[in-house]
């Protein structure tokens, strides 16, 4: 396949002319002194980037240096002509994870954003053979609203996804909204500690936090995943597994989300990302222009974005 494929490299280290470096006075005005908390054996050193196109997509594959324990993280990049293309192949993507992990341990744990990833995945309900009764569904975020509001990422996840497959009610885990941000977070993180505790939560051997089989997230034009903003002392968690936000910059400002060594102990992660819009926060967390919160994702097994043009059209 690669044969007829058009290959183009960058290298990280050495940007293109062509693309405004760190100091380009037309880059974005990110944060340049984030920190990520990233669990130490998920650290990276990112070498290189392969973009390859085919006739349907272009795919593009970085293959991070090692960790410090010597395994490799896969991280790939794969970029679609068309938002529905998208749809289509993070809904196989899902669906064969599905598959492997139902079969090698009898139940799926999956984590979603809210925002616009509801909207890519809604192919998924579509796939026929998924082992629905296996799946255990959690928010790697909420707003601390009520189930039934507009700004509810269970209410948005309810409506196009959740009300479609049968999903046991029991292995949905939404948010106490009643309580406060902070009780809510502690609510949730203890949820998560039973839940490991019964079995259903398996344990990163090499951080000790819950390892989710799959962790889908979409980020927002700033570059923020979950609830982790710009800039945002919580990026810098190191030991909660969830936490509160009572000042989000983007309404409403009260919320709860899952912390950086969370997210980067998943099995796999897939970042989802359209639009314009976001194009350079993607350049800035996959070329290190900036500093964005979406640039310290990680995952133990692997770490797939999933772009549409007009997303990477920076890269
Ligand atoms: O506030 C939030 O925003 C992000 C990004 O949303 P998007 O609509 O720009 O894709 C989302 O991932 C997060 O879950 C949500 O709470």
């Amino acid at each position: 396949m690669a044969s007829s494929c058009f290959l183009r490299q960058i290298l990280f280290s050495s940007l293109p002319t062509n693309l405004p470096s760190r100091s380009d006075p037309l880059s974005p005005p990110f944060p340049k002194n984030l920190t990520c908390s990233a669990p130490s054996t998920a650290s990276l050193s990112i070498s290189s980037i392969e973009i390859l196109t085919n006739s349907r997509r272009k795919l593009s594959e970085v293959r991070s240096m090692a960790t410090e324990k010597g395994k490799q993280e896969k991280k790939k990049v794969e970029i679609f002509d068309t938002e529905e293309n998208l749809a289509v192949e993070l809904a196989k993507y899902t669906a064969d994870l599905s598959d492997k992990y139902c079969k090698e341990k009898g139940a799926f744990t999956v984590v979603v954003s809210g925002g616009s990833l509801i909207k890519s995945l809604r192919k998924l309900v579509e796939v026929g053979s998924i082992d629905w009764p296996r799946w255990h569904f959690f928010w790697v975020d909420e707003r601390v609203v009520p189930k039934h509001h507009e700004d509810s990422n269970y209410k948005l996840a309810y409506d196009a996804f959740l009300s479609k497959v049968p999903i046991p009610p029991g292995n949905v885990y939404a948010i106490n909204e009643s309580l406060s941000a902070e009780a809510a977070a502690e609510d949730y993180e203890t949820c998560l500690k039973h839940l490991v505790k019964t079995g259903v939560l398996r344990v990163s051997e090499s951080t000790g936090f819950p390892k989710f089989d799959l962790m889908l997230l979409g980020m927002g034009p700033d570059g923020h995943v979950a609830s982790l903003f710009p800039g945002h002392g919580l990026c810098d968690e190191k030991k909660r597994w969830v936490a509160s936000v009572t000042d989000s910059p983007k309404p409403p400002s009260e919320r709860i989300t899952f912390t950086f060594p969370v997210i980067n102990s998943s099995a796999c992660v897939a970042l989802v990302v359209c639009g314009s819009g976001k194009a350079e926060a993607v350049e800035a967390a996959l070329k290190k222009t900036g500093d964005v919160p979406a640039g310290c994702v990680s995952a133990e097994e692997e770490l797939v974005w999933f772009l549409d043009k007009p997303a990477c059209s920076k890269l």
